[in-house]
């Protein structure tokens, strides 16, 4: 009885190997001419992909490191990766509106919470439409009205960090509040809602989300998990399924009432000045999208932008101030000019005063500061396209069915962009954001928010959130490196759907004398 099913079987792998095989040929012999590791037989790059997420970095980087002149290709299983390296083969697909469509692996997203907000839409038409509208909640004005929300809710982190940081060693994990501070403030300004994350706040939303992103970073760590067939079968898939209702239901609640909160408003547009559950004047994205009705989005299309501006705004924003605590604790010498420029904004028995959005425009080494911490720590490390066309990049043809790879990680820490600084380009140096420096490198050699049509939406909101948090942190601290992890090489740093820290961020929190 099995011989009979057995052949079958064998029959159709067959078959379907000499179907594929055909049908690859283009893609193979188009693919030999990119260089490149050969990989494994069959399973190509599958040894590199299950390494433990630290390996993985490095692993990849050594591979980086020896193809990098040139573009290369990588295989696992049927699929082929091109990686790009070169910032003028990043410029032509980025600032091209030919190659809008992202890679196939951020369906993981798109399955669990981002469902069709514009980070993971596969629709290139719907996403013009909805990237139009999401654009209106970033604009400048809408996002100066932003900042007294970013700097009562940096207030907040700083008497916690003083208060955790151990009286004795004054040594304290910065990873955990910094993330509960920025998750306060997307909810604040997202959402318009309330989380007291920071005040141990037990919220559901924020529960969940997190459980949400433990789950993708569980599927990117056990590739198979990436075929949602075999995800179905995974120990975490219904957790995953609980949390996605419980975001989903939360997030409905919050427009429906927006809507009522609305309607009751009686303004003549429907819409009166402005909300809400935080007693401000601000308006929240969740209205932008509520007052715009003519741009026809169901319900769910405005939960899945609002669920996609708080993922997309959150572990990023988290990552990078505490990476900006973290270089500053390390160089003293930076610390001491970021304190000065902030005194002399923050003029002597000032310096508790609020953030203007003047005084934020006059933080220019903050800036450059900021800037050279996403250049050694992209909170996004790598971003990836679908090329659904034979198409000539650089001096290579590269095949239609590829994934076009970038790696903001290592591309901004290749000896060819940034070899010239004095320590080379691993050295933290902010003066490599001078306009001078800037003006000798080719512009596509830093690209944390990535650039082009489908670049980050929230970098102005990204950049003014920063700047408000490291000057309130540095008005009220000194930080100092940590017994724990005393040199920077020894943060370890860990890839899964964003760039991780391992071991959390230690650094020591000295609180500054009052003035
Ligand atoms: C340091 C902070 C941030 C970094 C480094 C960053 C980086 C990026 C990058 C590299 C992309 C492009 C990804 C890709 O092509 O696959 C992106 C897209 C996006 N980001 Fe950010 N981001 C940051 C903060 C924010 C904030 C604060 C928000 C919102 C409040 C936000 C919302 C988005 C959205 C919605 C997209 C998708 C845009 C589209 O596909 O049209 N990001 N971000």
């Amino acid at each position: 009885m099995w011989l009979p099913i057995f052949t079958t079987f064998l029959a159709v792998l067959v078959i379907a190997s000499i179907v594929l095989s055909i049908k690859g040929r283009n893609r193979r012999m188009l693919a030999n001419r990119i260089p490149g590791p050969e990989g494994t037989f069959i399973v190509g790059m599958l040894p590199l992909a299950i390494q433990g997420a630290e390996q993985k970095i490095k692993g990849a980087q050594d591979v980086y490191r020896t193809y990098e002149k040139s573009m290369f290709k990588a295989w696992l299983f049927n699929k082929l990766y091109i990686v790009l390296t070169r910032p003028e083969d990043i410029e032509f697909v980025l600032a091209s509106p030919k190659f809008l469509r992202k890679a196939k692996e951020y369906m993981v997203l798109q399955q669990s919470i981002m469902g069709q907000g514009i980070f993971t839409i596969e629709d290139i038409n719907k996403w013009k439409i909805n990237r139009k509208l999401v654009t209106k909640g970033f604009s400048f004005k809408l996002l100066k009205e932003f900042i007294p929300i970013f700097y009562e809710e940096a207030l907040v982190l700083a008497e916690i960090l003083g208060d955790n940081s151990d009286s004795t060693s004054k040594e304290c994990d910065i990873s955990v509040p910094v993330s509960m501070a920025t998750m306060e403030m997307i909810g604040k300004t997202a959402l318009g809602v309330t989380f007291n994350a920071q005040k141990g706040g037990c919220n559901r939303f924020v529960e969940n989300l997190l459980t949400a992103m433990h789950a993708w970073e569980y599927r990117i760590t056990h590739p198979w998990y990436l075929s949602s067939t075999l995800f179905q079968f995974s120990s975490i898939k219904q957790k995953h399924d609980h949390s996605q209702k419980i975001i989903n239901e939360f997030t409905d609640e919050i427009i429906k009432s927006k809507i009522v909160e609305i309607n009751n408003s009686g303004s003549e547009n429907g819409v009166n000045a402005d909300d809400d559950d935080i007693g401000r004047n601000t308006k929240t994205l969740t209205k932008i999208f509520l007052e715009n009705p003519h741009e026809n989005m169901t319900l769910e299309q405005i939960r899945d932008e609002l669920v996609t501006v708080m993922i997309g705004g959150q572990e990023t924003t988290a990552m990078a101030n505490a990476c900006v605590v973290f270089m500053l604790a390390h160089h003293q010498d930076v610390q001491d000019k970021v304190f000065k420029e902030q005194e002399s904004i923050f003029s002597i028995g000032d310096r508790n005063r609020p953030i203007t959005y003047n005084d934020l425009l006059q933080m220019e080494y903050l800036e450059r500061v900021i800037k050279e911490t996403l250049r050694l720590f992209p909170p996004l490390p790598v971003f990836g396209r679908d090329l659904n066309e034979d198409t000539t990049i650089g001096d290579h043809l590269c095949p239609a069915g590829s994934t076009l790879i970038i790696c903001p990680l290592f591309l901004h820490s290749s000896p060819q962009h940034y070899g010239s600084t004095a320590h080379g380009p691993d050295a933290f140096d902010p003066d490599n954001f001078l306009p001078e420096a800037c003006h000798e490198r080719h512009a596509y050699a830093y690209i944390p928010f990535s650039t082009g049509p489908r670049n980050c939406i929230g970098i102005k909101y990204a950049m003014l959130q920063m700047k408000t948090v490291a000057s309130t942190l540095v008005r009220h601290h000194r930080f100092l490196p940590s017994d724990r992890c005393p040199t920077p090489d020894q943060l370890r740093l860990v890839f899964l759907t964003t760039l991780k820290l391992a071991d959390g961020c230690y650094v020591k929190v000295e609180p500054r004398r009052p003035q």
